[in-house]
């Protein structure tokens, strides 16, 4: 049987902007699409419109079937997995028990979850064990792929031809997808990215100029490389679509909405204020992931001034006056 053969039907479970969009991008590649999501209403308006709520002025053509049963994605011979990194958990959960074993479940969050330290990819294999876990991330706005605007991603699992596969499968004129065998480099580069996108935020929304925002993205990325080593990943992930490539557009573009949440903090929004009800997934991430780190010995100061920002420790700007008074030292 062909990969193609093999993974005709792809299930997406979550109805959120990337969810619906990664939808699209299979339908786009020849797949099936089962789409699952929680809310019925949402399942109702996508089925009888083809529009998405939260992605407006996306059309989900009729190879995706959008339900809001989870038995339904028993048809998938892959999943993918496209809620937030804190709800994981709990779907992760219920899929154990609606679907058969062995299918590859492919996480598209980016974070870690807040109380374990779990990657993602750890929480698909500990909540569904009988799940082959997979990550899929890169440089990507739900709404750019959903406009089938040129994209590229990484899809990695330990398994390199399975990620072989399933890159294949799922790519399509507008959306390439490389492969990879280290899950945990492509995971750790989507979470941190999202931390350091907030740091960016907030340099340009205090007013602080180009010149720092291009300080805190280069010596944000030096913490997301050591952070990345300590868990003996390859450093060409790091450098690649899901390390270096997301940082460049998260923390460059408004568009981002953890840079747009960072902004808002710089701009004098209380964190409680400044995401304006959307997920900004990095204000999740950024105490766990400072806490690994100084577990592991690792310098991560923008990683712990965004933690201490949004913990209500300490403000943005003396943060930001904070990281400069630090002791001067070799660039590494
Ligand atoms: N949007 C983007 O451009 C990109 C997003 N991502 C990542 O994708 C992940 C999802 O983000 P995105 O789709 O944008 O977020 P949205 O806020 O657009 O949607 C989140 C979706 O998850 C659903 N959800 C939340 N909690 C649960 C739960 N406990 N059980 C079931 N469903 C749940 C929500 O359902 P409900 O509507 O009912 O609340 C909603 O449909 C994040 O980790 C993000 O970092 C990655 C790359 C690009
Ligand atoms: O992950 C993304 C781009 O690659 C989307 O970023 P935001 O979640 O910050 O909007």
């Amino acid at each position: 049987m062909t990969p193609s053969d093999r993974f005709a039907t792809i299930g997406v479970a979550g109805g959120g902007a990337f969810g619906a969009a990664l939808a699209l991008a299979a339908a786009r590649a020849g797949r099936r699409v089962i789409l699952w999501a929680r809310d019925a209403e949402a399942v109702a308006i996508m089925r009888e419109s083809r529009a998405v709520p939260r992605l407006p002025g996306a059309t989900l053509p009729e190879s995706v079937t959008p339900v809001a049963e989870m038995a339904a994605l028993s048809q998938a011979r892959a999943l993918i997995l496209a809620v937030p990194t804190q709800a994981l958990r709990p779907v992760c959960a219920d899929l154990a028990r609606a679907l058969p074993a062995g299918l590859p479940a492919i996480s598209a969050a980016k974070g870690i979850e807040q109380k374990s330290g779990l990657f993602t990819t750890q929480i698909v294999a500990e909540l569904w064990p009988g799940a082959v876990p997979a990550i899929l991330s890169g440089p990507s706005f739900a709404a750019d792929i959903a406009r089938g605007l040129p994209t590229a991603l990484t899809l990695a699992a330990s398994d390199a031809a399975l990620a072989q596969d399933l890159a294949e499968v799922l790519s399509s004129a507008s959306l390439r997808i490389y492969h990879s065998n280290d899950p945990r480099g492509v995971e750790i580069g989507g979470a941190a990215k999202n931390v350091l996108a907030i740091a960016a935020g907030i340099a340009i929304g205090l007013g602080y100029g180009e010149s720092a925002r291009a300080a805190l993205v280069a010596r944000g990325f030096a913490e997301l490389r050591r952070f990345g080593e300590a868990f003996g990943v390859q450093s060409e992930t790091l450098m690649g679509l899901s390390g270096l490539g997301d940082v460049v557009l998260s923390c460059a573009s408004a568009q981002s909405r953890n840079f747009a949440y960072g902004l808002a903090l710089g701009q004098g929004r209380s964190p409680a204020e400044a995401a304006g009800g959307k997920l900004a997934e990095g204000a999740f991430t950024a105490a766990i992931l400072a806490e690994m780190a100084q577990a592991r010995q690792i310098e991560t100061p923008i990683a712990e001034a965004v933690a201490a920002i949004i913990a209500g420790e300490v403000g943005v700007r003396e943060a930001v006056a904070g990281l400069l008074a630090r002791p001067i030292r070799a660039e590494n």
